[in-house]
């Protein structure tokens, strides 16, 4: 696209777009310190800070054994910054020439955190940002963990711009259009491989959430249900077999149901072949590769569920990539503050708790701590 011929190529405004997304190890040593970081925040652990702090040291201690083990299938290391970097280079491509735009990475648990990426936004001249949160559902645990965490970098480094946020997009058409043509090709995909007279289920297996965090008023599971309505009304296809999930469980409460085990477990009842599409996330990591391609097949195999068929993430699909560009256009188009799929008819009904729009804000959050 070329600069409008009023505008001159130099008057572009210099908008940094800060790409939010939870971090993972980058070695097999940065596992616990990375663990340690995500159980020591108050929008995980809510509890005062001389309790969290000694809990959420023991429960990242007693959890890293398991979480090293999944990695180490992976390569000793998340695959989720280089996949961000991908999707921000595409994004960057994706903008157009009607705004000089930077995309930039702040992951809350691991390497780039925020303070280094609040840093490089202010010494790169930025004249605006647009903070877009790699989570299409917002939830105070992850997309308000992660604007506290940006807030209280840009005090400490002293960034002060005017900033846009696009904090939920669980709805947005062009997302629903992106993920349904990704589902369509690994329906058709798996459809081809089921045994002929067996159905093929959908299984939209969304990342869980301890149901107090529900109960205090998050609105993860509500906008979970609506990004599922809106990818099968989007796809159209008649009489599809669908059903919303819930995986990784890492603490003893009582989290989102049904998990995805027992989903399974009643596609196995049913002799159902499943389709599993992992509905929070929108690049792979562990969540996805470990526990979607090898725990769940495992199970899915064992329990005797006629076939088992997992559905790639969006990673830097160019259908995606236009939609996330469209969204960071239209906030700064709108010359709001955020822009969300809570307008009008889909308004949430539940209180829209630790969410800009409120100003309710989650938890205090402190910087993830835990060096290298
Ligand atoms: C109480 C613990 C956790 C809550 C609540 C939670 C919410 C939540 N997380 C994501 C997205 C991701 N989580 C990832 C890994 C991960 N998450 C937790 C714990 C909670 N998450 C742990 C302990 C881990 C580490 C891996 C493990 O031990 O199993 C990741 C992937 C990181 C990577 O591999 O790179 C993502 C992404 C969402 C969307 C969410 C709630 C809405
Ligand atoms: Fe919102
Ligand atoms: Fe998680």
């Amino acid at each position: 696209m070329q600069p409008p011929p009023d505008r001159p190529r130099a008057a572009r405004p210099r908008v940094a777009i800060v790409l939010f997304n939870l971090g993972g190890p980058d070695s097999p040593e940065a596992v616990r310190p990375f663990l340690t970081n995500l159980f020591t925040d108050p929008a995980i652990l809510r509890m005062p800070g001389f309790l969290r702090q000694p809990l959420g040291r023991f429960v990242a201690w007693r959890r890293t054994k398991a979480a090293s083990e999944n990695y180490a299938i992976i390569g000793g290391r998340s695959p989720l910054l280089p996949l961000t970097e991908e999707q921000g280079a595409a994004l960057q491509g994706a903008l157009g020439e009607e705004i000089e735009a930077r995309c930039f990475i702040a992951m809350r648990y691991w390497h780039p955190f925020s303070e280094a990426t609040a840093r490089a936004v202010k010494e790169w001249g930025a004249e605006e940002v647009v903070l877009l949160p790699l989570y299409p559902q917002f939830s105070t645990t992850t997309t308000g963990s992660s604007i506290t965490a940006w807030n209280e970098a840009c005090a400490e480094v002293g960034l002060s711009l005017p900033t846009r946020t696009l904090c939920c997009w669980h709805s947005d058409d062009g997302f629903a259009q992106a993920t349904a043509a990704i589902l369509r090709r690994a329906y058709d995909d798996a459809r081809a491989q089921v045994p002929e007279g067996t159905k093929l289920r959908v299984l939209f297996s969304a990342h869980g959430l301890p149901e107090t965090i529900v109960k205090q008023g998050d609105p993860y599971q509500w906008q979970v249900e609506r990004t599922a309505e809106a990818i099968v009304e989007a796809w159209g296809l008649e009489g599809l077999d669908w059903q919303i999930c819930y995986q990784s469980r890492v603490t003893p409460q009582k989290w989102l149901g049904p998990s995805t085990e027992e989903a399974l477990h009643k596609a196995a009842e049913e002799k159902v072949a499943v389709l599993v599409h992992p509905l929070a996330f929108v690049s792979e990591h562990s969540e996805t590769l470990v526990e979607l391609d090898v725990e769940y097949r495992e199970l899915a195999h064992k329990l005797g569920v006629p076939g088992y068929h997992r559905c790639p993430t969006q990673n830097s699909d160019p259908a995606f990539i236009a939609a996330m560009a469209a969204l960071v256009h239209r906030v700064r188009d709108a010359g709001e503050r955020r822009l969300c799929s809570f307008a009008g008819a889909r308004q949430c009904p539940k209180v829209h708790s630790g969410c800009p729009h409120t100003g309710v804000k989650p938890p205090r959050a402190q910087s993830a701590k835990v060096p290298a």
